[in-house]
């Protein structure tokens, strides 16, 4: 790299000379996409607190500091995403994650409430039945050391499904067919991205590459039609039991939300409804699995944090008991672990928007209209300046009075502002789920150091190797 200036308008410092300019010439993108993640890590560190990265065809300019995130995530003029997000359009359409403008606005709208918290008071029963059959199925590990992400995978996706979707369960096949493809469309994403050429959709669509797009696509698109025909049929079959399920408000979850709102007229088909589910399914899934098995690792790594949180689960739910929605609630300590691991370990590490005017940072850039923004909410986490010994795992850095010092928008593993993630209440509430019914009857051991775990750059937040945990049985003596 050489680090010069190339356009004066799109990243000036106001006053003095334009800088913190990195022109990428083509050798990085012929480079192995592995320490691409690290390579960004480092740019971040040497050119804190903003920098541009320029190429023959896109100018992007670097976020790491609150203030100017805070610029854009909470503006409603830059609500648009960059146009990396057009490579998911094949598979997720422009579904909520990916839609801008009327579209994006509309289907808030509409889907919004399915995350009601009298909703997902409801998907309780389900996230406890499902981690029962995962507490099972760790019981034929016990004394072994696993990748936790598999059996955490297939928590989540069983969870989204029967929540989100209303689906009973589905089978072993189609779970390892879709997780298979949701690993490659990532990969295929990334390849995409690293090599210029392919931003062509004419020289794209002839690659071999795309060809092998077409196939995971339509890997997922059979997974997501089968489950609206499914939830179709279930609905039609056994309309009584479905009114008895939700509440008396008559809040439907999502799938039936958006089934019920195409047949009362409103604007979305079966295309629509499709690229929903294809974008809840992801979304809903591939993050709170990854969240789960890096808390798991922390845990297995810091015997003391275990032990107080398992403290707390035995005070607030008891040794055995089912917790109810205001257990949960009552977690507190647990609540603060969990925001810490997402500190260390966020299921997505970066976004990406679109600026859709000029603005001035408060770091004193001008950026003009059209410019892509990064942010880096992976290094914003560990920035030291925000977290002293930003490695040392400390929940106690989410106490409400040290919160209040810190900048609103230094802690966003959910994004923030009007685009934030619909569904994070879920999250938290599966992830408290799933950590009563492990931490009750496995202890977990240390076989990595949590960090050393390297990452490889995907969708989500993905480790290069296992995560790998010994599971023990517990002998409850803890109060
Ligand atoms: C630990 C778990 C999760 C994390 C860390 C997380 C994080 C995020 C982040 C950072 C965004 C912004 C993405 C962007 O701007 O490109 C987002 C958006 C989104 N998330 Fe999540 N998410 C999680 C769980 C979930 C779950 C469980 C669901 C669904 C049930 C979900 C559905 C969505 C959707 C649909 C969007 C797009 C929202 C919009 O643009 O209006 N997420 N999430």
């Amino acid at each position: 790299f050489s680090k010069y200036q190339r356009n004066k308008n799109v990243l000036k410092r106001i006053p003095g000379p334009p800088e913190r300019v990195i022109i990428g010439h083509m050798g990085i993108f012929m480079q192995d996409t592995d320490s691409m993640f690290t390579r960004m890590r480092n740019f971040s560190k040497q050119y804190y607190p903003i920098y541009r990265f320029s190429t023959l065809y896109v100018d992007i300019v670097n976020f790491l500091k609150p203030e100017d995130i805070e610029l854009v995530l909470s503006s409603t003029k830059h609500l648009s995403k960059s146009k990396i997000y057009t490579f998911l359009y094949n598979w997720l359409g422009t579904g909520l994650l990916t839609s801008t403008g009327t579209k994006w606005h509309n289907r808030r709208k509409i889907l919004t409430p399915a995350f009601h918290f009298s909703i997902l008071q409801q998907f309780l029963h389900i996230f406890n039945d499902e981690t029962g059959k995962l507490v099972e199925k760790l019981e034929q590990e016990c004394g072994k050391t696993i990748d936790v992400v598999p059996p955490v995978t297939h928590f989540t996706l069983q969870s989204i499904a029967e929540t989100a979707m209303g689906i009973s369960s589905i089978d072993e096949r189609h779970q390892k067919e879709y997780k298979k493809a949701i690993y490659e469309i990532g990969h295929i994403f990334l390849r995409r991205l690293t090599k210029p050429w392919y931003r062509i959709n004419a020289i794209y669509s002839m690659s071999k590459l795309a060809e092998e797009e077409n196939a995971t696509v339509k890997i997922l698109h059979d997974f997501s039609t089968n489950i609206i025909a499914e939830r179709e049929k279930e609905r039609t079959t056994n309309v009584s039991q479905n009114m008895a399920f939700y509440s008396k408000k008559k809040r439907l979850a999502m799938l039936d939300l958006l089934l019920s709102a195409k047949n009362d007229g409103a604007d979305i088909d079966y295309e629509g409804i499709r690229e929903e589910v294809d974008t809840f399914m992801f979304e809903g899934h591939d993050t709170t699995s990854m969240a789960i098995s890096f808390m798991l690792l922390v845990l297995a790594n810091l015997q003391d944090i275990q032990t107080k949180i398992l403290s707390e689960i035995l005070n607030v739910v008891g040794p055995t008991k089912i917790p109810t929605y205001e257990d949960l609630q009552n977690l507190k300590y647990t609540e603060r672990c969990i925001k810490e691991t997402l500190r260390l370990f966020p299921s997505v590490p970066f976004i990406s928007r679109y600026a859709s005017e000029e603005f001035t940072t408060k770091t004193g850039y001008t950026i003009p209209e059209g410019t892509v923004l990064h942010i880096h909410i992976f290094d914003l986490h560990r920035n030291a300046e925000i977290y002293p010994e930003p490695l040392k795992f400390d929940p106690d850095r989410f106490l409400p009075e040290q919160v209040a010092e810190r900048h609103p928008f230094a802690y966003i593993p959910f994004s923030a502002g009007p685009r934030n993630c619909i569904g994070q209440r879920f999250a938290l509430l599966e992830l408290k789920t799933v950590l009563c019914g492990i931490l009750r009857r496995f202890a977990l051991e240390k076989v990595d150091d949590m960090h050393d775990i390297e990452f490889r750059p995907d969708l989500v937040l993905r480790p290069k190797e296992d995560v790998k945990v010994k599971i023990l049985p517990r002998q409850q003596t803890v109060q």
